[in-house]
């Protein structure tokens, strides 16, 4: 078997900045959620490929908040940095912010977590794990292996709840939720 190969976060930190434009708007005004996915998709790609050396597809997104709209003619920064190594998969950190380019305030807007999987002729491959040299390093790894376990749980509690008898066990707890069982 290969050797495992360790690589520094800061190796494969990657920024991707755009100007907003009208055309990215939506009814409101403002800049459409699906215009700052995209971006963030292209960043955690071009982090994870990085650091990977090797084609890599989106998995899962986590946490996908939008804390503060953004504006037209707003300068937009993706900050991409790996935070976690599986074996074949990376998680890919951004932090997504705004600067208003007269006032030059800058403006938290979201964080979001990518799962990206190393891929090679169609087979997914084993990743470069990571050197963790800082204390934000640790705890972005950290927090990422137990967002891992919190979705373990989340995806098996969903696999043991799926019948119609299974959630009249709950039902209870809709009594105080804004919708009335009418059967
Ligand atoms: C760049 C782009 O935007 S690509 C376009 C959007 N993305 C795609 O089209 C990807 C479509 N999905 C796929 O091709 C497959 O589901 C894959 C390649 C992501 C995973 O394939 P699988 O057969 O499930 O592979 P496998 O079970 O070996 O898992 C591979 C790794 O992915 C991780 N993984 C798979 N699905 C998920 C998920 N939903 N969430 C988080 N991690 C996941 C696994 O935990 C595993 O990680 P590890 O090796 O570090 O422990």
């Amino acid at each position: 078997m290969a050797e495992r190969t360790f690589k520094p976060a800061k190796n494969s930190e990657t920024v991707i900045t755009e100007l907003m434009i009208p055309s990215y708007t939506n009814f409101g005004g403002k800049i459409h959620g699906g215009v700052l996915l995209s971006m963030m998709d292209k960043v955690a790609y071009a982090c994870a490929m990085k650091h990977t050396g090797y084609y890599c597809v989106t998995a899962s997104i986590d946490e996908v908040n939008f804390i503060a709209p953004v504006e037209i003619g707003q300068l937009v920064s993706m900050l991409a940095s790996v935070n976690y190594t599986g074996n074949t998969s990376v998680v890919v950190g951004i932090r997504v912010q705004s600067e208003d380019v007269r006032t030059n305030i800058i403006t938290h807007t979201n964080t979001s977590y990518f799962t990206m999987v190393a891929m090679d002729n169609n087979k997914t491959v084993p990743v470069p794990g990571l050197i963790l040299e800082t204390q934000t390093e640790l705890r972005r790894y950290f927090e990422a292996m137990q967002r891992k376990v919190l979705k373990k749980y989340y995806r098996d509690e969903f696999a043991r709840i799926k019948t119609p008898d299974d959630i009249a066990e709950y039902k209870n707890l809709m009594e105080s939720e804004n919708c009335r069982i009418k059967f």
